[in-house]
């Protein structure tokens, strides 16, 4: 009886993660038996912080409060959260997130651990970040801070999958050791999805780019919209894509060192999904009124061909080469994304 419960119980972890991220949550369930449930797992954790962070409607004390205490939290049987807002998509993760806490107490516990410090530090830097000096617009003023923040929500998500990568014995211990690597492999996906993300973050009400960025171009962000600025918003969002493309080299570094098949694959569709939409984001000025998001047969085609070094190569030089065609010569960014570029092509 007890053996049905758990794999009932499991299977529900499975179904939460299928609604999270349909796409994501099959390469997830491609991985290895020594991997799978421990980042399934660590992926749920990560979901119901994301969930609180996101909640406009909670009270700033109470919104701290549980950020800084999840690390705990993950470890309190028949724990749930019910005072989500109505709206929240994934409020059914916290409405019964006991199920959760129950198979995050089965992992082993040098997986436990690792998932327990890395929400310890993410759960605090969100709740320092929300209650920091950015509390009336979440305005990010400088380049520093854009950095903390990205290192806050998914740099750590970076070090916390290299060490349970190598906690499993699947990839060498090495892929923990340097820390900056792991980083990038976060602020690459979360700075392109920042920029692509610029229309519905600000019908939200928030702002992720740094001023110290868009300063330099305009003093009314959200002006940014309208067609008289075309010229300036161009400039703005060359210089945002410019930040992101240093990130490419330790990306491309850190996926060349990995051994094993499925960690590869789950490693690599990312990067490669992020490299096709900061090329199609770059000097488009769509990003600016809607979502673009790169077409499904292309995701698909990128998919299917993320699963070894020379493809994922490829794939970025082929990228790189499209963004350095779009690159427009009246640009006041024109050469140092000729730079960036040839940097990355350098790598490659
Ligand atoms: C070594 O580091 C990684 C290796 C592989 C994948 C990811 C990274 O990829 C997904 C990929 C994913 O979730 N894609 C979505 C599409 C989208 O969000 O646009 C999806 O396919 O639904 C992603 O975006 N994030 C969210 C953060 C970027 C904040 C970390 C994420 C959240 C939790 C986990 Cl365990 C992993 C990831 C890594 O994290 C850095």
């Amino acid at each position: 009886q007890k053996l049905i419960a758990n794999n009932e119980r499991k299977k529900r972890c499975y179904d939460f993660l299928d609604k999270t991220s349909r796409s994501f949550s099959a390469v997830i369930q491609e991985l290895d038996d020594e991997l799978r449930d421990a980042i399934c797992l660590f992926y749920l954790v990560l979901r119901g912080l994301d969930t609180i962070e996101d909640d406009m409607t909670l009270d700033l004390d109470r919104k701290c409060e549980l950020l800084r205490s999840f690390d705990k939290i993950i470890f309190q049987r028949g724990w749930n959260f019910k005072e989500n807002g109505p709206n929240e998509k994934d409020r059914h993760l916290l409405v019964d997130f006991q199920i959760v806490i129950e198979e995050f107490l089965e992992l082993p516990k040098k997986f436990q651990d690792v998932i327990a410090d890395i929400t310890n530090q993410m759960g605090n830097g969100m709740a320092d970040y929300a209650s920091g000096d950015h509390r009336e617009n979440t305005a990010v003023a400088t380049i520093k801070d854009f950095d903390l923040y990205c290192h806050y929500v998914a740099g750590l998500v970076g070090w916390g999958l290299s060490d349970l990568f190598a906690a499993s014995g699947l990839e060498d211990p090495s892929i923990a050791k340097d820390k900056r690597l792991s980083d990038s492999m976060g602020m690459f996906l979360q700075k392109t999805n920042i920029i692509r993300d610029y229309r519905e973050d600000l019908d939200d009400g928030r702002q992720f780019w740094p001023k110290e960025i868009w300063g330099k171009y305009t003093d009314d962000f959200a002006g940014l919209v309208k067609p008289e600025n075309a010229k300036t918003a161009q400039a703005v969002l060359s210089a945002m894509v410019l930040n992101v493309l240093e990130h490419i080299p330790d990306v491309l570094t850190y996926l060349k060192s990995l051994k094993n098949q499925s960690v590869f694959n789950f490693c690599a569709i990312p990067q490669v999904m992020a490299i096709a939409t900061l090329a199609l984001v770059f000097n488009n000025q769509d990003v600016y009124h809607r979502n673009v998001k790169i077409r499904k047969g292309t995701a698909v085609k990128l998919i299917m061909a993320s699963t070894n070094m020379d493809n994922v190569v490829a794939i970025f030089r082929e990228y790189i080469h499209v963004l350095s065609t779009k690159n427009d010569a009246a640009d006041p960014n024109f050469i140092n994304i000729s730079i960036a570029v040839g940097k990355a092509e350098q790598w490659i």
